[in-house]
């Protein structure tokens, strides 16, 4: 197996690493050599012994001889060509680009398809978490119902510091950006867009359709305040922000926001820079992936694993009908926040300084705010 990696990144270089260390293992595992022939970045940088270095990735995508393009460089501009152009090239293809796939996964799986060629993508959720092989295989019994997860570590992280550290959102965002968890972009993780990223690959497995990404409703966590998350740890609860997905009468239901989960549920207790993801199926009932979503070695370990699988025979099928009907997940339990007392239905209700919390009972969003009127209030979803 001959295998060229485009991006030398943190990922990129933790692939040259891991394979360059097992070579000999995982050789034995697919009964065949496995050889890293190009590593492709824009700059260059030791390599070990015998693979070549280059800064042109077209090198790598035109050479014969290589089997499987390794793409570790993200984005959905370059990264598109260099996936289309390796796999209408008949190459197999390894990505962890979440971007790409939950933008133009359609097109990219459909050009695999055509071209009778792999594309794994398992580092693209969860990191290193094995959550979309066990989908596409070991879940392929069961229909799935509903899909939640915590999907973006660096955003887990910020409300666990608030929590623990009883900071506000800004000095524990300062914290997180030291510590180089924040995207270059702040707003894929702080709007919960990389977590909407990865909750559409997850659902697209799930429900085996195609969702418009365009589509998706995400929030993310700038709202979330030290008062509300005092209030939230007095009534039992956690923020923590939600990828949800389910089927919901003609269509998907899907968002992404920040949201009171109860403290007696595991997912409310994933901390610090932790994922989980946890699926609900017909037969095999509730089933739950937790573990690093980020990290060099993390993720490099779900491509590496990922480029071992391009030796097998069977291809994943990516057969998806358009999704047309795509919703934010509205029926829910809300906390609210008011100045005044509020005439809703509630399962708790307290009063502190000039505050009036409750926690509603299960309620469509629109009926809600009907009858909130011009009050003003803070509101979030509630699981559990
Ligand atoms: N880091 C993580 O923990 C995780 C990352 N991912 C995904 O993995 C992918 C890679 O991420 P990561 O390694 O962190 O990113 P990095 O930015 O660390 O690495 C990307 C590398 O690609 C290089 N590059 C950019 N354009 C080109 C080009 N045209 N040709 C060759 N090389 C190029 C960059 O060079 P330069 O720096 O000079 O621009 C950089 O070295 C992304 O899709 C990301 O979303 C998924 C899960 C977790
Ligand atoms: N920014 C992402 C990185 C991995 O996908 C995260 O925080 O989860």
């Amino acid at each position: 197996m001959k295998i060229g990696i485009i991006g030398l990144g943190t990922v990129g270089y933790g692939v040259v690493e891991i394979l360059t260390n097992e070579k000999e293992r995982l050789s034995k595992a697919i009964n065949e050599e496995v050889v890293i022939k190009y590593g492709c970045g824009l700059e260059e940088i030791d390599l070990p012994d015998g693979i070549i270095y280059t800064k042109d990735f077209n090198v790598v995508i035109n050479d014969d001889e290589i089997d499987v393009v390794v793409e570790l460089i993200g984005g959905t501009t370059i990264a598109k060509t260099i996936i289309l152009d390796a796999i209408n090239k008949g190459k197999h293809v390894v990505t962890a680009n979440k971007a790409l796939l939950a933008h133009n996964g359609k097109e990219i799986f459909m050009a695999a398809k055509e071209n009778n060629v792999h594309i794994f993508y398992e580092a693209s959720v969860g990191g290193g978490i094995p959550v979309l092989v066990s989908q596409k295989e070991s879940l392929v019994a069961n229909n799935t119902k509903e899909i939640i997860g915590i999907l973006n570590g660096t955003t887990n992280f910020i409300l666990t510091l608030m929590e623990n550290e009883n900071l506000d959102f800004d000095e524990a965002l300062t914290i997180a950006d030291g510590l180089g968890y924040v995207e270059a972009n702040p707003a894929l993780d702080l709007d919960g867009i990389d977590a909407a990223h990865k909750i559409c690959i997850l659902a697209q497995n799930g429900f085996k359709k195609f969702i418009d990404f365009d589509k998706i409703s995400a929030t993310g966590i700038r709202d979330v305040t030290k008062i509300d998350m005092d209030y939230a740890k007095k009534l039992g609860y956690r923020f923590k922000m939600i990828a949800q997905a389910k089927e919901i009468n003609d269509g998907i239901g899907i968002d992404v926001a920040a949201t009171l989960v109860s403290k007696k549920e595991l997912v409310a207790n994933v901390m610090d820079a932790y994922n989980v993801v946890e699926i609900d199926n017909d037969y095999v009932e509730n089933v739950i992936y937790y573990g690093k979503g980020a990290g060099r070695y993390v993720t490099a370990s779900a491509v590496v694993s990922d480029i071992i699988k391009t030796s097998q025979i069977e291809r994943w099928s990516h057969d998806y009908e358009d999704c047309t009907n795509i919703y934010p997940i509205t029926k829910s339990k809300y906390y609210l926040r008011a100045s005044k007392p509020l005439d809703v239905d509630y399962e708790m209700y307290f009063t502190e300084k000039r505050d009036h919390i409750y926690i509603t009972h299960e309620i469509e969003l629109a009926d809600l705010t009907t009858v909130l009127n011009d009050e003003e209030y803070t509101i979030f979803k509630v699981r559990g």
